[in-house]
């Protein structure tokens, strides 16, 4: 970054700069300008880091400027600065160092404006403050406009992170995340909860007999089972593996038996294809557990796991509390 000239010899005017277009005294502000020197960039150089405050205003060629590189707050934006734009105003503002950092995209050539040039350009020209607020207003909407981006973006990628991805059914996550807090309603507000927990029966003999994309097939129409039949007001989870779990809020023991039965007989039902051929049904066994006074997510959760275990116990394909 060399010095080429100053402004006052540069042969560049009061218009070409955004900041001070529609000065209602050019000579005045062309004055106090006339001394700031003109900088020479070649391309991909960087502005030298100054420790004081400054304004830069593209004059020729292109700038990048990276945010906030030197706070580890880099967040990888980037933004393109055309001739007649500037860099540095709200630095000089708020009276500290430049954080981000300048570079040329081309040979460019840049003026240096100090801080309290800047301060004393403000107190001769309003049009300078004026043309200030309006940039950074325009800075701050484009600013939320990007966080409110990034909000939506993270809380897609907060629901997808909660889905798996092979059922589509609700996750692990998702339930460690959902089910205390279901738990702590239901015991708040005296409401029923239940909690039916599936296991898909001799899995591992289907997988071994008819190969594993098949077995992720039946789990896909397991999931589906489990969704179609339902209330909006239920969540079918992937517990893990072929585990899968219900969740009955607003519903009781007989109820929830019932609803198990369902299930069990609709997997019963179910057909599974694999490469366009039809395979042997799969069956479930299901353990039924409904909240108890005083129980947790996990008192709960256990229940339902042995109630499993005993409909396994006594020939799978069945429903057990
Ligand atoms: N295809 C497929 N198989 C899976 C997946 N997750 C777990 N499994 C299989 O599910 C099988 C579960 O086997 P086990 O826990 O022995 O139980 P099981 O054979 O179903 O026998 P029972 O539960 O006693 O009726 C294992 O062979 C796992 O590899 C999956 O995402 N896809």
């Amino acid at each position: 970054m060399k010095e080429i000239s100053i402004f006052g010899s540069s042969g560049y005017r009061i218009s070409d700069l955004q900041l001070l277009r529609n000065s209602d005294d050019d000579a005045a502000v062309a004055k106090l300008l006339a001394h700031c020197p003109i900088m020479l960039l070649d391309a991909d150089e960087a502005i030298t880091e100054s420790s004081r405050a400054r304004l830069y205003i593209l004059l020729r060629g292109a700038l990048s400027v990276a945010n906030d590189t030197r706070t580890g707050m880099a967040d990888g934006t980037v933004s393109k600065i055309l001739p007649g734009e500037s860099v540095g105003e709200q630095s000089v503002l708020d009276e500290e160092a430049n954080l981000a950092s300048i570079t040329a995209l081309e040979e460019s050539e840049v003026l240096v404006i100090e801080a309290d040039l800047v301060w004393k350009l403000i107190d001769e020209s309003n049009v300078l403050a004026r043309n200030l607020l309006r940039l950074l207003s325009f800075r701050i909407r484009a600013a939320n406009a990007q966080l409110r981006r990034r909000q939506k973006l993270g809380e897609f990628y907060r629901q997808l992170s909660m889905i798996d991805g092979l059922t589509g059914l609700y996750n692990r996550a998702w339930l460690n995340d959902l089910l205390p807090t279901m738990v702590a309603t239901a015991q708040g507000s005296g409401s029923p909860l239940s909690l039916i927990m599936i296991d898909l029966d001799h899995f591992k003999q289907f997988n071994d007999q008819h190969g594993h994309l098949a077995g992720d097939e039946a789990l896909r129409l397991a999931a589906q089972v489990l969704s179609g039949a339902l209330r909006p007001t239920d969540f079918a989870v992937r517990y893990g593996g072929e585990e899968m779990m219900v969740l009955l809020p607003d519903t009781n023991q007989k109820v929830a038996m019932s609803v198990a039965e369902r299930l069990c007989e609709r997997m019963r039902q179910a057909k599974v294809f694999s490469d366009a051929r039809a395979l042997p049904h799969i069956t479930a066994s299901l353990g039924v557990s409904s909240l108890k006074p005083r129980q947790n997510e996990h008192d709960l959760i256990a229940a339902a796991d042995a109630a499993l275990y005993r409909a396994k116990e006594q020939g799978r394909d069945r429903v057990t509390d």
